[in-house]
């Protein structure tokens, strides 16, 4: 059965689309990505914090959203030659704006309906509340989809995810699956890189490569209590975010600004390793999605952090680690049509399992 996955996640860089063939496993088609239009991009990241007129703006943000999302959706579909009515459903993720699990809250927008009645087919969304209103975290929710994807690969294993932030499935035959957010993965790189240079993001890490680690400020960021905290745990841009940087670097000597990125290297490296090691010893292999896949300088860290584990990315294992989270959200809308749960409580914190989503039929 095919099945359209879409993306949109915190570092906000773009929106991934997915084809997938759903079957006994999860089989990548096609895909396409779109880059998020500045305007949009800048809307959403003003949405992420409180100011005036929220509700109007955020209505108004997720028709935009929604009207991009079918456009890369009408896109792939002209690529592939399929029509609508080929695809059982679109799993959408949407945009996450608000993550407060302590206050039993999460927003994601993207206006459901609006993407059912522009494509002509079946939208499931919505999936982190019902997780929510069990008591849950609401994230990460792709751990059961690493579970299904990793079933017969050596275990125990973790497979991570470095996005705007971090999040690690750990995987061993003998006990429930574990999961949780580590803490930043990509957005601190980015937003100090943005704020300095005015870049996007530091490509292969060769910004960060070129500065050296401060002692000092790493340890104050790896002081943040979050992570001395155990999982079931996950976070978001309401704690990690440039004014929560400038605040540890106000009570620093100064820095080079190349030093900077190199220490909120060390530091992303530090919190992943950290706590694969702590949920999880035995692990041998950490198999890598997500851009930060890609950062070179961050895996190399990585790796010495972790020298009796192989890290590596899941591209090696014949999955494509530029689309992994957008394939999730397409198996997640099938779990969700099937009526079969896809949290799961070990990760989460939710009192049990829960189908998750929301549907917005033809
Ligand atoms: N070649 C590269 N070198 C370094 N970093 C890269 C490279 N390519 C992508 N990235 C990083 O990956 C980020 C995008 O990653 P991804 O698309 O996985 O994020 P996301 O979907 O927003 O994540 P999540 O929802 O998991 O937080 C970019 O913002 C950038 O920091
Ligand atoms: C609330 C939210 O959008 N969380 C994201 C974010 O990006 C990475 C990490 O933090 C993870 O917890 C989650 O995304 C993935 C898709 C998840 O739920 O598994």
């Amino acid at each position: 059965m095919l099945y359209i996955g879409i993306m949109s996640g915190t570092s906000l860089d773009g929106i991934d689309i997915c084809l997938v063939n759903i079957d006994q496993g999860c089989e990548l088609v096609a895909s396409q990505y779109l880059a998020m239009p500045l305007a949009l991009k800048q809307s959403l990241l003003t949405l992420c914090s409180s100011g005036p007129n929220e509700i109007q703006r955020a209505a108004l943000a997720e028709q935009q959203w929604a009207q991009l999302a079918a456009q890369g959706v009408k896109q792939l579909l002209s690529k592939t030659r399929l029509s609508a009515s080929q695809i059982r459903a679109i799993g959408s993720h949407g945009q996450t704006i608000r993550h407060e699990p302590a206050q039993h809250f999460t927003v994601q927008i993207g206006s459901p309906a609006l993407l059912a009645e522009l494509t002509g087919i079946a939208v499931v969304s919505d999936f982190r509340q019902r997780d929510i209103a069990a008591g849950g975290q609401g994230a990460p929710l792709v751990p059961a989809f690493h579970e299904m994807l990793f079933k017969k690969h050596p275990q125990p294993c973790a497979v991570l995810n470095i996005g705007g932030f971090s999040n690690v499935t750990l995987l061993n035959e003998n006990t429930s699956t574990l999961g949780f957010d580590c803490g930043p993965g990509n957005v601190l790189l980015d937003a100090w890189i943005q704020h300095k240079k005015n870049q996007t993001f530091d490509r292969n890490g060769t910004w960060a490569a070129s500065g050296t680690v401060n002692k000092s400020l790493l340890n104050s960021m790896l002081s943040e209590p979050f992570f001395a905290t155990q999982g079931p745990k996950s976070t978001g841009r309401e704690l990690f975010n440039l004014p929560w940087l400038q605040s540890l670097l106000a009570q620093q000597e100064a820095l080079a600004d190349q030093d900077v990125q190199a220490t909120l290297s060390e530091f992303t490296a530090q919190t992943i390793a950290d706590s694969i090691l702590a949920a999880q010893a035995s692990t041998r292999s950490v198999w890598v999605c997500g851009g930060g896949a890609h950062n070179n300088d961050l895996l190399q860290r990585l790796q010495r952090l972790l020298p009796d584990c192989l890290v590596d990315s899941t591209d090696s294992q014949g999955i494509a680690a530029d689309w992994m989270e957008a394939m999730a959200f397409a198996w997640l809308a099938h779990c969700c049509l099937e009526n079969m749960p896809s949290n799961r409580p070990t990760v989460t914190g939710a009192r049990g399992l829960r189908v998750l989503g929301a549907i917005y039929p033809v």
